[in-house]
């Protein structure tokens, strides 16, 4: 192995092509997001194992001081363990001791959370050579020397003009960063950049929705795909950019040349707004295959048509090769947000088997075999009724890492049942605002009607770590969890699986049949997922343990605020005498407002908030990052400043000065008390 040492003089000799394809002969590194190109988050190392994990214990750990949910994957690399926290602050430490070798702040500005819907996370960073490549929120892939922390070169991949934001990690394919970026929700068109990783040059460009035809071609790689997308689309789609932005998940086949994307829901959400209610609006909700050395189109196949339900296919795709009816086949394998696990051919993108992994599903009865086309139920599509949809918008699966064992032919992942209510807006109320929410739901109609749905909302919500068979497409085991919002997943040769649990604690299962091998009380429910490496013979296991983003549960729903400042935690066999800080008491300080709020003030106000809050603080104001029902004196005084004028910046709260006038502003306040009266 490659148990290499940290400090100086032990510069290694970068990463590479072989050193990512025969990543088993280097089962010490950890040197892309999963770990592998083919993205199964699975390690070779097996010192830490079924028969030992009750010895594990803290072997360091570093505060990482935000309350907002730390995404990242670290890397881990001759000895030295690179993190990134949000805001893209990167830190090197010693992989055995915790200490800091350099940090590198590229400081993006605190604004820039106003155009991440979910937070101002970062979930990883990518290696080349002997530089690390971070996809900062404001755009700029930028490149620094792993060694000494200094900037190599910079790159900005979007306008900053524009309503895009990065959260997901770069991602290194032979020499080509590969980055997308967020912001299908705010009003942009989606698209995927490759950039020489040596010279930060721009090497090709693939828009995954079309625009204006009157434009004419982009001139850019995915002009075929182009050509097939734009019959499509209807109506004057363009004018909030249509979408589909691949925010999160890559995969790469280096044998077959294949960059695989998983691209993102449509702006506006609405599909009676977007596209006239026609057409399946390609490429949103899909897998796309493009050639890694040119961008140019080679297949796709779209898990969700019709798009109207902020449904994402940017969940993690992993690639395997596996014996199904008697032959074996290349797959790529996704579990979406609707609710259906996929098994593709990944050289030609045709369809193996689909099957729904959640126990209900509103959206779709099957897929079928035939035309590769979902069922649509026939109450799925989105009318001026509320009605509820399970999977939501927060998804039956997320970002959070899924992970596949060679060794169990499983795949694991963090499940969900979170139902949302769902109405659009009456022709004639939705219009396109820049930079803000632009969904064209209606928030607030028939609220007796909405009040009983969210009665149903709240009585069905699940959690669940599920191991799902992916050659008979059924279930093997799950383990349940009170609630939803568990992390992503790793597992090892040591047939052991690592997740952090919304119990606030980081836990281990035997990944062939689940039984629990160890768990500790860590005060955070990691979202992130673990990774492992092994340094001077000695095999470790990492996360970053903070919560945050979707699902937009709160963990401190049914309590005040409370729980510990994220944390970088390192753990390992034997560990002894490294304690975590003690929790922060809770905050006791909730203040009731007793004005009496008119009905219409809470209706615009619940729209508004709709638009521009529930993606942290939760729908319905019921929780995320923050409860809004229960503010204190101060917050409830100092509103519009926090709002308008950016007073808890530093928090990662941004400022809506220009997208919500005061107002608006005092509306969502009003709604907000409301809320809180109905619920205290
Ligand atoms: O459409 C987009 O551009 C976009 C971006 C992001 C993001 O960048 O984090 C998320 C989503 N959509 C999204 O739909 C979603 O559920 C989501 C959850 C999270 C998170 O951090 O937990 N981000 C995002």
């Amino acid at each position: 192995g490659d148990g290499g040492r940290a400090g100086a003089g032990t510069v290694g000799q970068g990463i590479d092509h072989d050193r990512m394809v025969n990543a088993d002969a280097h089962p010490g590194q950890w040197a892309s997001y999963s770990r592998t190109w083919d993205e199964q988050r699975y390690s070779p190392l097996d010192q830490i194992n079924d028969g030992n994990a009750q010895d594990l214990g803290l072997a360091w750990y570093d505060d990482l001081e935000t309350y907002r949910g730390v995404q990242a994957s670290p890397l881990v690399i001759d000895g030295v363990l690179y993190n990134e926290t949000i805001f893209n602050v990167v830190t090197a430490y010693d992989a055995r001791t915790g200490r800091k070798l350099w940090t590198y702040d590229p400081g993006v500005g605190k604004e820039w959370a106003g155009l991440a819907c979910c937070g101002p996370s970062s979930r990883g960073i990518a290696a080349w050579g002997d530089s690390i490549i971070i996809g900062a929120l404001d755009g700029r892939l930028i490149a620094i020397d792993r060694h000494s922390g200094k900037e190599i070169w910079s790159a900005q991949t979007f306008d900053r003009k524009d309503q895009y934001s990065i959260t997901g990690a770069p991602r290194v394919y032979d020499g080509k960063v590969i980055i997308g970026n967020g912001g299908a929700d705010y009003g942009s068109r989606g698209f995927v950049v490759a950039y020489d990783a040596a010279t930060g040059k721009r090497l090709w460009k693939f828009y995954i929705v079309p625009t204006d035809p009157a434009k004419g071609p982009d001139g850019e790689a995915s002009d075929s795909a182009m050509r097939i997308a734009q019959p499509t689309w209807h109506g004057k789609f363009w004018e909030a950019g249509g979408g589909g932005n691949a925010w999160d998940s890559f995969a790469y086949d280096p044998k077959l040349n294949l960059v695989y994307i998983g691209t993102g829901n449509g702006s506006p959400h609405m599909w009676h707004f977007r596209s006239e209610g026609k057409g399946d609006n390609l490429f949103l909700c899909s897998i796309v295959a493009v050639d890694a050395t040119t961008g140019a189109y080679k297949w796709h196949y779209q898990m969700v048509p019709e798009e109207d339900w902020d449904y994402t296919c940017t969940q993690p795709m992993v690639l395997a090769d596996m014996k199904i009816k008697g032959r074996t086949r290349q797959v790529i394998m996704q579990a979406p947000k609707n609710g259906f696990f996929y098994v593709l051919d990944r050289g030609t993108g045709q369809l193996i088997s689909a099957k729904s992994y959640v126990s209900v599903n509103t959206w779709a009865s099957h897929v079928d075999m035939k035309t590769g086309r979902p069922a649509v139920l026939p109450t799925a599509h989105n009318t001026t009724t509320p009605h509820l949809m399970n999977p939501s918008w927060m998804a039956a699966h997320t970002w959070h890492p899924m992970s596949y064992s060679p060794k169990t032919g499983l795949v694991y992942l963090s499940a969900q049942e979170q139902a949302a209510i769902y109405a659009r807006a009456e022709d004639g109320q939705y219009r396109y605002v820049k930079g803000r929410n632009n969904t064209g739901q209606d928030h607030a109609s028939q609220p007796e009607l909405r009040k009983a749905l969210m009665k149903e909302v709240l009585a069905s919500e699940k959690g669940y770590l599920l191991a799902w068979d992916p050659v008979k497409q059924r279930e093997a085991w799950r383990v349940s969890y009170p609630l939803p919002g568990s992390g992503g997943v790793l597992t090892t040769a040591g047939n052991i699986l690592v997740q952090g649990t919304i119990n606030r604690t980081l836990a281990i299962y035997r990944a062939d049949n689940g039984l629990k091998l160890w768990e500790m009380n860590i005060d955070q429910a990691p979202v992130a997922g673990a990774i492992t490496y092994m340094v001077d013979g000695e095999q470790y296991i990492a996360i970053n343990a903070g919560w945050g983003g979707s699902p937009v549960y709160n963990l401190n729903r049914d309590g005040p605020f409370r729980f510990a400042t994220a944390k970088l935690m390192v753990f390992k066999l034997g560990a002894k005498g490294v304690t975590l800080p003690p929790m922060p008491p809770a905050t006791q300080d909730a203040y009731l407002p007793r004005e009496r709020i008119p009905a219409d003030v809470a209706a615009r106000g619940a729209t508004l908030y709709g638009e521009s809050c529930n993606r942290c603080h939760g729908d319905n104001a019921t929780g995320g990052i923050k409860d809004l029902r229960k503010m204190n004196k101060e917050a409830h005084d100092s509103f519009l400043d926090i709002v308008l004028r950016g007073t808890r910046l530093h928090n990662g709260m941004p400022s809506f000065e220009g997208v919500l006038t005061e107002a608006q502003a005092k509306d969502i306040h009003g709604y907000l008390i409301t809320r809180a009266q109905e619920d205290w």
